[in-house]
């Protein structure tokens, strides 16, 4: 599944078009799929009413109404004149059924659903004037409201509130990033009848699937040991951060890691779990570090100041690594890239905007493209946390689809960069081994889902959602009806 942009979706419908699909069966797959879930969602609802814009998005209203109309419910439509195109045909199917309202007249007061299919991917700009006031108007009548593929006037305010929203042919970006996510309640996905080899263009960023995350995970043979599934070293803590590395180490074993060392400064209180072996340092350049038996290392966690200087000493080993926390300064991170070492990093936002050198607020109004910048500019795989988190790699990115806003919480980072070594140390490549993180971190705290939880209640339910992952018991939000957390 890939996160299609409003021009990238409309480019597809233009493919299709080129091969010899006509452009309103789409239409017209479209607003009876947006029928059926109403339907279906409502099954007592026995009035409807539509209000369609004067675009596509409306034309798909149009269709919607004349299918509920024909299933005997109750239908109103509002829309303005002038439709133009297959809208436009939409608009005289419907009319040989019912009379179409203008907006003016818009009345919500006896309908048991409203259908908003004011606008779709087509917006350009905020809602201004009567625009404005009809999504006001619908949020105001406390009705039950299904979106005709996204909430109408999303990116921006105002917009339509739904409690079900539509999203056709592919998920964009309304429907995984926030605000845009918390306005269209539950989501389902309608395939509408593209061809399906051109819903991948792998251009576009990947939307982790369970299919997909399922397909990575690392096996375990019979006769494995544990020297044989990773071995990892946390390598961090300082004396104001004794807890950081010993979450890391404990995400780790929980990923599947089969031994974790943590190395950390001798007078530094850290206690990592009972199941990992100690390594306190005097200096970070002690001899023992660079032995240490390990296929990955985890960076950063709670290093302080001294974060860097740990880095420059884990780095000597040249294992694949996750760089997190106080190991990501912009000269650090180049280093490992200069040392061609294969490296995950995992800044949260205040961390990217460091290394980008740029404002947070630079970094958390264009997610992807921060990554995409730390990927390019450091040369590495780049992880940035937040709700969602997104993914980067040279040619590619990803966004994550698990996850939820009672997972900000102190240590939870340490956790996710802990399991993203296991992984690394089970061979998984850079890219495998942090989408695979990061999906399963997600799926950690949606399975606690619940405000409250700790960073170590994350690691600890990682067995268990990796064998719900596993045992194929998991579907995405868009099928499984999920609401949003809001
Ligand atoms: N494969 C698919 O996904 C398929 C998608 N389909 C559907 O098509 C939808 C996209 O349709 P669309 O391109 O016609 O755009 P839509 O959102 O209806 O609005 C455009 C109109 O709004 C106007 N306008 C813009 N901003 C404005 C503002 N702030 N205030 C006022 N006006 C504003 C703009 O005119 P403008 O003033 O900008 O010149 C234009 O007239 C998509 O979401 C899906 O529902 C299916 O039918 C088939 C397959
Ligand atoms: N609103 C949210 N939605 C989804 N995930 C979130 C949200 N807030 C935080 N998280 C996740 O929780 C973790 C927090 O990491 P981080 O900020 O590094 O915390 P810490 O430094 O305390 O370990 C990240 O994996 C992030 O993706
Ligand atoms: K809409």
């Amino acid at each position: 599944m890939r996160l299609f942009t409003p021009e990238a979706m409309r480019a597809a419908d233009a493919q299709a078009v080129e091969l010899g699909y006509p452009s309103l069966l789409l239409m017209e797959a479209a607003g009876r799929a947006v029928a059926e879930a109403a339907r279906a969602a409502w099954p007592e609802a026995e009035s409807y009413a539509v209000v369609a814009g004067k675009g596509n998005n409306g034309g798909d209203g149009l269709v919607a109404a004349r299918w509920l109309h024909l299933w005997g419910r109750e239908v109103r439509v509002y829309a303005p004149e002038g439709h133009r195109g297959d809208a436009a045909l939409a608009r005289a199917a419907l009319a040989a059924h019912l009379e179409i309202e203008p907006l003016e007249a818009v009345d919500l007061r006896e309908a048991d659903v409203v259908v908003d299919a004011l606008f779709g991917t087509g917006l350009t700009r905020p809602l201004e004037g009567a625009w404005a006031e009809l999504a006001e108007r619908i949020n105001a009548a406390d009705r039950p409201v299904v979106a005709v593929d996204v909430p109408s006037g999303l990116p921006y305010a105002p917009h339509v509130r739904a409690d079900l929203t539509v999203a056709l042919a592919g998920l964009k970006p309304d429907h995984v990033f926030y605000p845009g996510r918390s306005a269209c309640g539950r989501i389902q996905l309608a395939p509408i009848g593209l061809p399906p080899a051109l819903l991948e263009p792998r251009e576009l960023p990947e939307l982790l699937d369970p299919e997909t995350m399922r397909a990575l995970l690392p096996s375990r043979p019979g006769h494995a040991h544990k020297g044989s599934v990773g071995r990892v070293l946390v390598v961090g803590g300082a004396a104001e951060y004794t807890g950081a590395p010993a979450l890391a180490a404990l995400g780790a074993y929980r990923a599947g890691a089969g031994l974790v060392t943590v190395a950390y400064p001798s007078d530094a209180r850290v206690d990592p779990p009972l199941e990992a072996v100690r390594l306190p340092v005097s200096r970070w350049q002690d001899a023992r570090l660079f032995e240490a038996k390990a296929e990955a290392l985890a960076v950063g966690m709670g290093g302080g100041s001294g974060g860097g200087a740990a880095a420059r000493a884990a780095l000597k080993l040249k294992k694949p690594t996750v760089l997190d926390a106080d190991a990501l300064y912009p000269e650090v991170v180049k280093a490992y890239a200069a040392a061609a070492v294969p490296t995950v990093i995992t800044p949260h936002p205040g961390e990217a905007a460091r290394l980008l050198e740029t404002g947070v607020g630079t970094v958390v109004q264009d997610p992807l493209g921060s990554a995409c910048e730390l990927a390019r500019r450091f040369r590495t795989t780049a992880v940035l946390k937040g709700g969602p988190t997104v993914l980067c790699e040279p040619g590619r990115a990803a966004v994550n689809t698990t996850g939820n806003p009672a997972m900000a919480t102190g240590g939870a980072g340490d956790v996710l960069s802990g399991a993203i070594a296991a992984f690394l140390a089970a061979g998984l490549a850079p890219w495998d081994a942090a989408r695979l993180g990061v999906y399963l971190h997600g799926l950690a705290g949606d399975h606690l889902g619940r405000i409250g939880l700790t960073a170590h209640e994350l690691a600890e339910a990682l067995p268990v959602v990796r064998e719900k992952l596993e045992l194929g018991y998991l579907r995405p939000y868009w099928e499984a009806g999920l609401l949003s957390p809001r």
